[in-house]
C-alpha cells in the first residue's frame, strides 16, 4: 500500500545513538548539522539533549534517536545513565586540542565500558574540526591507529564545513544494520510503542 502524502513510513528499526566527548569538541554542532543541515554558534549543552531523524539506508527505514550529552564534568553523573540501550556510541574529539583526544582513553572509553548495556554496540571515533587545519594537533594517522586499537570505526569531520558528517552517521547505522544482535535489541527494546514515552521527555538539566 502506498504511504499517504506527508506521512513518513513506519520505521523498520529504531536505533539509539549516543554522542560523548569533552566539552567544546562539537558534539551538538555535529548533531545539528546531521539533523537539520545547519551550523550555528551553540551554548554548551546542559545535561542531555536529543534529536530524532528518520533515514533510508541499506533498504531499510531507520529511526535514529540521537542523544547529545554535555561534555562538562559536572554533568557526568547524569549523562552516564544515557548509555543504557545505545546500539551506537560516537566518541568525539577536536583535532586542534590534543587533550580532547587523550580524554577518549582516559574518560570516554572507560565510561562506555562501565555504562553501556548493549553487548555488540558499535563505537565510532569522530575527529572533528578538520577545517582548522593550521591548528591541528592530532594527525589522521594517530586517530586511525587509536580507533583501530579500540575496535572503533573512524571518521574525520568538520561540522562547520559540512565535511563527512552525514557519512559518519550513515557508516555507523550501516554497521548496526549488519549486526544481527543489534537489530534484535532494536525491535525488542526500542520499538515505537515501547519507546515513545521516553523519547517525548527529551531533555533534562
Ligand atoms: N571551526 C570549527 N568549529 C566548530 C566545529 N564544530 C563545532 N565548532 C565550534 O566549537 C564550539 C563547541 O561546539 P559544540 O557543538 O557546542 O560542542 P559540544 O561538544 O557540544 O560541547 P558541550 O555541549 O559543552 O559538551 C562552538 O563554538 C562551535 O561553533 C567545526 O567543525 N569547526
Amino acid at each position: 500500500m502506498a504511504a499517504q502524502p506527508g506521512l513518513q513510513p513506519e520505521p523498520d528499526y529504531t536505533f539509539k545513538i549516543l554522542l560523548v566527548g569533552d566539552s567544546g569538541v562539537g558534539k551538538s554542532s555535529l548533531l545539528l548539522r546531521f539533523a537539520t543541515g545547519g551550523f550555528e554558534e551553540l551554548v554548551p549543552t546542559i545535561g542531555v539533549d536529543f534529536k530524532a531523524k528518520v533515514v533510508q539506508l541499506g533498504g531499510k527505514t531507520v529511526k535514529l534517536t540521537i542523544w547529545d550529552t554535555a561534555g562538562q564534568e559536572r554533568f557526568r553523573t547524569l549523562t552516564s545513565s544515557y548509555y543504557r540501550g545505545a546500539q551506537g556510541i560516537i566518541l568525539v574529539y577536536d583535532v586542534t586540542r590534543a587533550e580532547t583526544f587523550d580524554s577518549l582513553a582516559d574518560i570516554w572509553l572507560r565510561e562506555v565500558d562501565m555504562y553501556n548495556t548493549v553487548d555488540e554496540c558499535i563505537k565510532m571515533v569522530v575527529a572533528n574540526k578538520t577545517d582548522l587545519a593550521e591548528q591541528r594537533e592530532v594527525s589522521t594517522d594517530v586517530g586511525v591507529q587509536f580507533a583501530r586499537a579500540h575496535g572503533c570505526l573512524f571518521v574525520e569531520t568538520s561540522a562547520k564545513g559540512n565535511v563527512a558528517v552525514e557519512q559518519a552517521f550513515e557508516e555507523l547505522v550501516l554497521k548496526i544494520l549488519e549486526t544481527p544482535s543489534l537489530l534484535a535489541s532494536s525491535s525488542s527494546t526500542f520499538g515505537l510503542k515501547a519507546k515513545q514515552p521516553e523519547a517525548a521527555s527529551s531533555c533534562c538539566g
